[in-house]
């Protein structure tokens, strides 16, 4: 279970916002005020979750973050019986009385969404049509009646009360990612869905830059190749993200490589970590693979570091 509370400090730097971005956030932060769950989807790497988090850390109440997953249940959600708990008590203070009183009690476990409904926390489910559309049918009744059913609990409420703080947000991956359920239409119809892309190779140059305090040249560079490389993905998915961008750009700060494209030590890094993606994205072999890597790294002029 993870619980961020408004104590964590997080890197002020973790999430770069330009315009747009804030304009989201602060969007989001009224339809979450309202009442509604807001829903971030996209492309991998486009900054879904870092948004999602950026946006429960505006609304001040303790975070529980959630991950979708197949296996996701409702004894994770709701909670579960996890054990005994035994007492014993035995009186011998007179020496002819033996006294024994035993106690066995079964010990309860609340789930993520239970506590963070009872409490009022902001939930993040991230990727949450990952996880089998069954499993998702209880936000439905939290998101209609405002009560979270305990079902098979053998708690002796059937229901209890979602508190008025308690906010939701959700990411997910478009449906053609694989390991990605079909969401039923009655979930989706409630909440209000936003679309995050990939940003250009500008605005990611900046973050690269920010983020990591690299030089702003040496940013340019690394979103150049990574950019000209998701262009030939055109509408395949699993192009490149900034997170690659960011990949290359840290293990160039941490062994000091040269931002060049003509440095071996640079084209390596880059084959590297792109290599996988798009060998997988354009169907290409090993060979044509590093090839086109190289190509993209040497069309650029040489640049300082
Ligand atoms: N605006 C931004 N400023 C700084 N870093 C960012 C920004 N957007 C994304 N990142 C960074 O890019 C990486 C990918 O972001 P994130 O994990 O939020 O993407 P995602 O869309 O949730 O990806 P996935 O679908 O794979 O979970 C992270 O390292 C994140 O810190």
């Amino acid at each position: 279970m993870t619980v961020l509370n408004e104590k964590v400090t997080t890197d002020y730097k973790a999430l770069i916002q330009d315009n747009a971005t804030k304009s989201l956030i602060n969007r989001s932060v009224q339809y979450i005020k309202a009442g509604y769950p807001v829903h971030f989807t996209g492309p991998s790497g486009s900054g879904k979750t870092s948004i999602a988090l950026a946006l429960a850390k505006k609304i001040k109440r303790p975070v529980m973050l959630m991950h979708g997953n197949h296996e996701l249940n409702n004894r994770d959600l709701i909670g579960t019986f996890n054990g005994y708990t035994s007492e014993k008590v035995v009186d011998r203070y007179v020496r002819s009385v033996y006294k024994k009183n035993e106690t066995v009690t079964e010990s309860w476990k609340d789930g993520r969404l239970l506590e963070a409904v009872k409490h009022g926390y902001t939930l993040i489910y991230d990727e949450f049509s990952r996880s089998q559309p069954a499993t998702n049918n209880i936000f439905l009744s939290i998101l209609e009646e405002g009560v979270l059913p305990l079902y098979g609990s053998k708690l002796t409420e059937p229901f209890i009360k979602v508190h008025p703080k308690f906010s939701m947000i959700f990411t997910s991956n478009p449906q053609e990612y694989a390991g990605v359920y079909q969401t039923q239409e009655a979930l989706l119809d409630r909440l209000i869905t936003l679309h995050v892309g990939f940003k250009d190779k500008d605005q990611e140059a900046v973050i690269i830059s920010e983020k990591l305090g690299l030089d702003k040249k040496a940013a340019e560079v690394i979103s150049e190749i990574v950019d000209d490389l998701r262009q030939k993905f055109g509408d395949r998915k699993g192009a490149p993200s900034l997170r690659t961008s960011l990949q290359i750009a840290q293990m160039v700060k941490m062994d000091d490589i040269p931002v060049d494209g003509t440095d071996r030590d640079f084209q390596q890094l880059c084959q590297d970590v792109l290599g996988h993606s798009v060998m997988q994205g354009l169907e290409l072999s090993i060979t044509e693979t590093n090839d086109l890597i190289l190509e993209c790294c040497r069309k650029l002029k040489e640049r300082e570091r």
